[in-house]
């Protein structure tokens, strides 16, 4: 892929017009489609976004499934959100038949094209996508736990006083309350985090609660979290057009845990090339193997 990659974004609500926006900031894509089925929506999204375009080269227009079907890469933000208290799991009736519905009116695909899910619950939602699109599963995976992971960041920036993007740690499994945090290998410099003092000194389990629950609380505040994931999509656009090959923790298929959800993978232009394959503690694959069981329960349901 190389720039000026066409990029559709199916569902024009806060998430997907927020995408938009980082996407035209970023110059990286010659056109964004808005997708939706409520056209005043993407009419609105469309004119709204149009006074920005003086900043970028970027064009926003609204498209059809069909054209969305033949895009490079399809970003899936339609769906139901949370209300205050709800989990993103609940989602799963009203967004598997959403999600139906957008793959088949995209039908027939681009055969390279790439599916980013971004509705909730994302891991399920991913690996429903695999199925109904019959892609090679490389091509359609979730954005995962690298939300969970950016807030992880921010905190140990601010508890360790160094900067987020020298902090090498990850929040994996299921984007949602199951998560953990990968605290065995995440490091700084090559020092283990765990060596350091000022971690040694956390309360890990609030931590961990502090970062699962950081939907919940903006859910509360403001009824929608949709810059975080604006910001994390638009970086993984960017990673599969200029086929940056970063490592990202995603949502996708695991073979040792028979389920999707996130570990950290190598991410280019073909989509995921590679699992990293981690060494984690037993107590965090005990966790993750819970976690998969849930996960996997819910999927059958509907695959
Ligand atoms: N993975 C992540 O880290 C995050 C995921 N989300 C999820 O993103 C999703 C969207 O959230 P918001 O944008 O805040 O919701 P929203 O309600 O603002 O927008 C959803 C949009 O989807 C559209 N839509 C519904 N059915 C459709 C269909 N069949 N085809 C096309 N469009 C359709 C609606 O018309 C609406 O414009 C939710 O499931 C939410 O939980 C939100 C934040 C972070
Ligand atoms: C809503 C959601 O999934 C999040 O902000 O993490």
């Amino acid at each position: 892929m190389v720039n000026g990659s066409r990029v559709a974004i199916i569902g024009a609500g806060s998430v997907g017009a927020s995408i938009a926006f980082a996407l035209l900031l970023q110059k990286i894509s010659s056109e964004i489609l808005l997708v939706d089925i409520v056209a005043e929506t993407v009419e609105g999204q469309v004119l709204d976004l149009s006074d920005a375009n003086f900043i970028s080269s970027t064009q926003v227009r609204s498209g059809s499934f069909q054209e969305a079907g033949q895009c490079d890469i399809v970003v899936i933000t339609a769906g139901a959100k949370q209300k205050s208290g709800e989990s993103r799991v609940e989602l799963i009736e009203r967004n598997y038949k959403i999600l139906d519905y957008v793959i088949g009116s995209m039908k027939p695909l681009n055969p390279n094209i790439i599916l980013l899910i971004v509705a909730n619950p994302v891991d399920i939602l991913t690996r429903i996508a695999q199925k109904l699109s019959g892609l090679p599963e490389n091509q359609v995976f979730g954005s995962g736990t690298f939300l969970d992971s950016a807030r992880l960041r921010l905190k140990l920036a601010s508890v360790l006083g160094i900067a987020e993007n020298a902090i090498h740690s990850y929040v994996l499994g299921e984007h949602g309350d199951s998560q953990i945090i990968a605290w065995s290998f995440a490091h700084v410099g090559g020092k283990r985090l765990l060596d350091f003092p000022e971690v040694q000194n956390l309360d890990k389990e609030a931590v961990a609660k502090e970062i699962a629950s950081k939907a919940y609380k903006i859910i509360e505040l403001k009824g929608a979290t949709y810059f975080g994931i604006a910001g994390c999509v638009s970086t993984l656009v960017q990673c599969i057009v200029l086929n940056q090959k970063h490592v990202r923790p995603l949502s996708t298929y695991i073979k040792e845990y028979d389920c999707v959800f996130s570990m950290p993978v190598v991410l280019g232009s073909q989509g995921i090339e590679k699992v990293i394959d981690v060494s984690l503690s037993e107590e965090e694959k005990n966790k993750l193997r819970c976690s998969a069981s849930t996960l996997k329960s819910i999927c059958a349901k509907y695959i």
